[in-house]
Order: structure tokens, then sequence, then C-alpha cells
């Protein structure tokens, strides 16, 4: 069942439109990616979720309310880690706690929250002596505190390093496993990739796509990518002609073939060499990954 539905959002800044027609629906329960380039309208469209922002047209329900009119309801069951956040840098983690606490009339309890999020041996350090990942797991716990149906995360990996980005991975799968349903704003394919239910691309204020990242990338022209180095020259003309090729590319001095197509391009490749009695050098058949696809759709677009 949808907990958020946003339905042809329009928002302009000064008469240039941001966000321009924006449509999709969260299910209860899910980890929901928006993904994006710098300035897309990511932002713009979650503050409407949270009701920081009024669409100019167009409607938003969490869990059937509209966030622009029942704010206060909307504030009791939606929690939201805001891009750039800050804290009164005196504050310590334990104060900020017990002050986001007092906020909500059913407040989780905020020893367990900062226990599961490892902030416990942290509790009396001021907000400005906190790591990046520190910051942004007391961001989590106020996010989480007030028992929300619904969190929303905006980059909030951005400037952590690898391992602090997967321990904040980790946690995000344990809220969504909590029942928390997960609207997740990111920069990051391999954040998408692996933690995201479901992910809308979204570009100059549009929807470009919206699938399972397995159902993007799967759907992408060109996702499997087939490279060699033939043993003698071959006919390129006979290899775009192969199923599902899309396109087929030679690069560096000595003639590495690289051929974009499906599983099926790969299997007639190596068909096709077997029978002209070519060796094929390094031959590697990969994948692409959920960067191409935003590539390619970011690309389209523009
Ligand atoms: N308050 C504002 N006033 C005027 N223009 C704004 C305002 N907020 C955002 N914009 C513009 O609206 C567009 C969308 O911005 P938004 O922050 O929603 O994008 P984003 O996808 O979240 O970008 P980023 O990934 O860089 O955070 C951008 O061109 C931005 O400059």
């Amino acid at each position: 069942m949808a907990i958020i539905e946003v339905d042809g959002v329009h928002k302009a800044y000064g008469g240039r439109p941001a966000v321009d027609g924006v449509s999709f629906t969260v299910d209860e329960g899910e980890i929901f990616g928006i993904l994006g380039p710098n300035g897309a309208g990511k932002t713009t469209t979650v503050e409407c979720v949270e009701g920081l922002r009024v669409p100019d047209t167009g409607t938003v329900r969490v869990a059937g309310m509209d966030p622009a009119v029942d704010r206060h309801a909307v504030t009791q069951l939606l929690g939201a880690q805001l891009q750039e956040s800050e804290l009164q840098p005196k504050l310590t983690v334990r104060e900020a706690l017990e002050l986001y606490s007092a906020f909500y009339p059913r407040p989780a309890e905020w020893r367990a929250l900062a226990e599961r999020l490892g902030l416990d041996g942290h509790l009396d350090r001021r907000f400005a002596k906190l790591s990046g990942g520190q910051k942004q797991r007391l961001f989590i716990a106020l996010a989480l505190i007030g028992n929300p149906r619904v969190v929303v995360l905006d980059e909030l990996t951005t400037g952590l390093d690898p391992r602090a980005r997967r321990d904040t991975w980790r946690l995000i799968e344990e809220i969504r496993d909590s029942g928390v349903t997960v609207l997740l704003v990111t920069h990051f394919m391999e954040e998408a990739q692996r933690l995201c239910d479901r992910v809308a691309v979204i570009d100059k204020g549009r929807v470009v796509a919206l699938d399972t990242p397995g159902g993007l990338i799967g759907g992408a022209a060109g996702s499997t990518a087939i490279s060699f180095t033939p043993s003698e020259p071959i006919a390129y003309a006979e290899l775009e002609t192969l199923p599902g090729a899309v396109s087929v590319d030679v690069t560096g001095s000595d003639g590495r073939v690289v051929i974009h197509g499906t599983d099926d391009t790969a299997n007639a490749v190596i068909t096709l060499l077997a029978r002209r009695h070519i060796t094929a050098r390094q031959l590697r058949v990969a994948e692409a990954g959920l960067d191409d696809v935003f590539l390619d759709l970011t690309e389209q677009a523009s």
C-alpha cells in the first residue's frame, strides 16, 4: 500500500521550473531512492513531501494527508534528516536527543536509539566535536526519535569515508527491517543499487525512469559490455549485425574491441570467433551498473 503519493507536482523558483510534473508512489516498508544529477529537483521534491515547500500544482499525500495542510499530523509520522543539517555546536549528543524527544508525544526511548546507532559512548560529546560519521548517525537518530512511519534521508552519506558509508547503509537496512519506510535521496549509484527496492531517476525536474535497480540495469540498451583483443583482424561490420549489439568500438593501439549489447550478443560473439578460428585475448563480459544506466538516461534527456 502506498504511504507516499506524489502526483504531477510542479514547483518553480522565480519562474524557472525546478520540479516539472513529478509523479511516483512509495509503498509502505520499502526503501525508495531518488537519484539524479545536481540541481535535478530531488531536494525540492522531498521538501514538498515533508511539507517544507508547497507545490505550485499537483498533489502530495503522506498516509493520505496533505503535508502542506496537515503539517502537524504529518510531522508526527514523518522523520526527516535534512541535507546540510546543523545543530548548535555546544549541544551535546545527550542534550540533542533529549531536546528532540520533547517535540513528540510518543518518542522512542532515546537511550536505546543512541545504543542502536553506536552513539552511547559519545553522549557527553559536543556536536562540534563529532566526526562526520557520528554527526550523520546523530541526524539519523533525530529523524527516528519521533517513532516515524516514514523517514526521509537526503544525501546522508555525502562526505563519509567508505567504511562509515557502509556502516550507514547497514543502519538504513535495519531501519527498513524495523518497518519504517525510507525515502532516500542520493547521488551514489552504488548506494541506490545496494539499498533501494525501487529508484526514481530525476533529471531536469522530471522522472526519466522508475524501476527496481535490477530492472533499470536490465532494461538499459547495451547493458552487457563484451571486450576482447582479437588474434587477427575481424570484420567490424559483421559484429555490428550480431543480435542485440548496440555499439562496436575499437580502443587502444592493440585493436581491442568493445561491444555493448545483451547476453545474446556475448554468445554470438563467442560463436563467431570460434567459427573464424580467431582467439579472443583477455575476453571480458561485464554487466552494466546503475552508473552506466544513470549516465545513459541523463544524457538522453539533455
Ligand atoms: N530556494 C530556491 N530559490 C531559487 N532556486 C532554487 C531554490 N532551491 C532550489 N533552487 C533551484 O532549483 C533547482 C533544483 O534544486 P534542488 O535543490 O531541488 O535539486 P537537487 O536535485 O536536490 O540538487 P543537488 O543534488 O545539487 O542537491 C536548481 O536549479 C536550484 O538551483
